[in-house]
């Protein structure tokens, strides 16, 4: 049995058990979570770990958008992989981070990062995670039908956005705004962001963050 990883230049270099391609019932399970991840946030990683814990994936891969298809306003791709790298920390290696939406480059459209993957990995099945927030957005996104004939659809319960057929209990009140904004204040957002994302936040002066001045070796 060989290994396999999330993609060729995967920012984390976890690999997790290889199927047989030819065998679908041994086909890997891998949860994609899209997402902006500016900055990732404790929401994202119990999203993860509650789709890793019940849905029987083996692997939840962090896909940060490069071009965001609503031209969000974002920190650089660069820094948002670290930061999700950061996140992944958190887990024993089940979560990575893929940059596969750089390599896809357009217009940052769903339906082809899954086109991409699906032909680049014709043995693993694979899932995608949204939260219930994104409902209201998908007549908006490029093909949804398409999506699901690729693969299955995971609608989270993100609290404050109630709707039919989410899967599981509501998840934490949390928002990637909410942090931007407490980090504007001047708060520590401590309780909503893993300690060493807030490291990379701050280490590379995003979110208008000062710069230290003297960084130890
Ligand atoms: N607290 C949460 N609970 C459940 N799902 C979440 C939560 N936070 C984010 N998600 C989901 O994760 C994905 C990526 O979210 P995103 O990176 O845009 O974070 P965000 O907190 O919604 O950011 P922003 O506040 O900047 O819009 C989306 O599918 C979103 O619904
Ligand atoms: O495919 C689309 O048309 C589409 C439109 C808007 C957003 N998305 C994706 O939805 C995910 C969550 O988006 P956001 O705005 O909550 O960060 C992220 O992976 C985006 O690329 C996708």
């Amino acid at each position: 049995m060989g290994t396999w990883c999330c993609r060729r230049r995967c920012s984390r270099s976890i690999r997790v058990r290889r199927s047989s391609p030819s065998n679908k019932r041994l086909a890997v399970k891998v949860a994609l979570l899209g997402g902006s991840f500016n900055p990732p946030h404790v929401g994202h990683l119990m999203a993860a770990t509650y789709v890793h814990a019940t849905q029987g994936v083996e692997a939840v891969w962090l896909m940060p958008t490069f071009h965001h298809p609503f031209g969000k306003q974002l920190e650089s791709f660069e820094q948002r992989v670290r930061m999700c790298d950061a996140l992944c920390q958190e887990t024993s290696g089940w979560l990575q981070t893929s940059q596969v939406e750089r390599e896809v480059g357009g217009g940052g459209r769903t339906v082809d990062t899954l086109e991409f993957l699906v032909a680049r990995h014709p043995d693993i099945d694979f899932s995608l995670i949204i939260g219930s927030d994104i409902l209201r957005d998908l007549p908006h996104w490029k093909d949804f039908d398409r999506i699901q004939q690729m693969a299955r659809v995971l609608v989270l319960y993100r609290a404050g956005y109630p709707a039919p057929n989410t899967v599981g209990p509501p998840l934490a009140e949390v928002s990637s705004t909410q942090v931007r904004e407490q980090l504007a204040r001047g708060m520590e957002p401590s309780e909503l962001v893993p300690a060493g994302v807030l490291k990379v936040a701050r280490e590379a002066g995003l979110f208008g963050l000062a710069v230290p001045r003297f960084q130890a070796e």
